[in-house]
């Protein structure tokens, strides 16, 4: 069978290196065949950056139209909320199938991608978190949801963290939002002494984001009930925890015929 050929956008960040690494330890299925980044890239860069000899010669590219004479399958994208969209339709016009783990992507723009991943007929993937932890954590929360309408979501990231709150608490609230009767939390007439101290509100329930050095990415998901609760807890440690993800979804994404939302759809 042929390998699949994949193409990194931003592939000199945090989670594209270690996905550029994982790609080229899958050497049996994959072929990393380049790198994107609009600021500045050069052959070298792809090379020094995943510090692997089979990587020198691999192209990187700064101009996105240049990236299709690489031939990739499978465009996965980590880069930044502001990129995220142009890159993905991109990809839809040329046929590339996108497999989206940057977050930022809003409900208006997905609903857009969609309509054109049907019209051009490819498909695609958008996860919001691909640690198998953060998946059943999603799940967990929104069955929970049904019973324990009262939830607050604390999200925990490392302080280079660009958007808040995290895609995966925006995603975990519209899961719960789906079972969750609607209900305003807290005291009728509560009122912040420090503004912001109850954090975001989305649907009534509240969303609390902490940035601190030390962290990867972790969350809560706090229901209380009379006089008892319920936590459930999912931490990433490592960005290890990302790739059996990503290799499933770049495995598994050319089933795919539309544009999905979440990993569980090719679990
Ligand atoms: N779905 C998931 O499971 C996960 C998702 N993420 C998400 O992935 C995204 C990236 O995270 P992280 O790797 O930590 O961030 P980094 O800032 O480390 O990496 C982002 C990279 O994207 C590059 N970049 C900027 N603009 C573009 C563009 N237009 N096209 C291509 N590349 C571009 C940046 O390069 P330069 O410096 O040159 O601008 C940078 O190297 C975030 O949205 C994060 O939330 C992170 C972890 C897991
Ligand atoms: O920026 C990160 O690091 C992460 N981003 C994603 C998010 O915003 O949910 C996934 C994970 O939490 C790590």
């Amino acid at each position: 069978m042929a390998k699949i050929r994949v193409i990194v956008a931003g592939f000199k960040g945090r989670m594209g290196k270690t996905t550029c690494e994982t790609i080229l330890a899958h050497n049996k299925t994959f072929e990393l065949v380049g790198g994107y980044d609009p600021h500045g890239a050069t052959d070298k860069d792809l090379g020094t950056q995943i510090e692997v000899s089979a990587a020198q010669h691999l192209p990187a590219f700064t101009e996105i139209e240049e990236t299709v004479t690489a031939k990739p399958d499978v465009w996965v994208d980590f880069t930044t909320p502001d990129a995220v969209y142009g890159n993905t339709k991109f990809c839809l016009q040329h046929q590339i199938m996108p497999v989206i783990g940057t977050t930022g992507l809003t409900n208006d723009q997905i609903t857009e991608l969609q309509a054109l991943a049907k019209k051009q007929q490819v498909g695609g993937l958008i996860v919001p978190n691909f640690a198998l932890s953060a998946v059943l954590m999603m799940k967990f929360a929104q069955e929970a949801a049904q019973y324990f309408p009262d939830v607050e979501i604390i999200e925990l990231h490392h302080d280079h963290k660009k958007d808040a709150p995290s895609g995966t608490a925006l995603r975990t609230a519209e899961l719960i939002a789906q079972n969750r009767r609607p209900k305003r939390q807290g005291a009728p007439d509560e009122k912040e002494t420090l503004p912001g101290v109850r954090g975001g509100d989305y649907q009534g329930m509240r969303i609390h984001s902490v940035r601190l050095p030390g962290l990867i990415a972790h969350q809560q998901v706090q229901f209380g009930s009379v006089g008892e609760g319920l936590t459930i807890r999912q931490d990433s440690y490592d960005r290890a925890s990302f790739m059996t993800g990503v290799v499933l979804a770049i495995e598994k994404v050319h089933e795919l015929n539309d544009l999905k939302v979440g990993l569980e759809n090719v679990l």
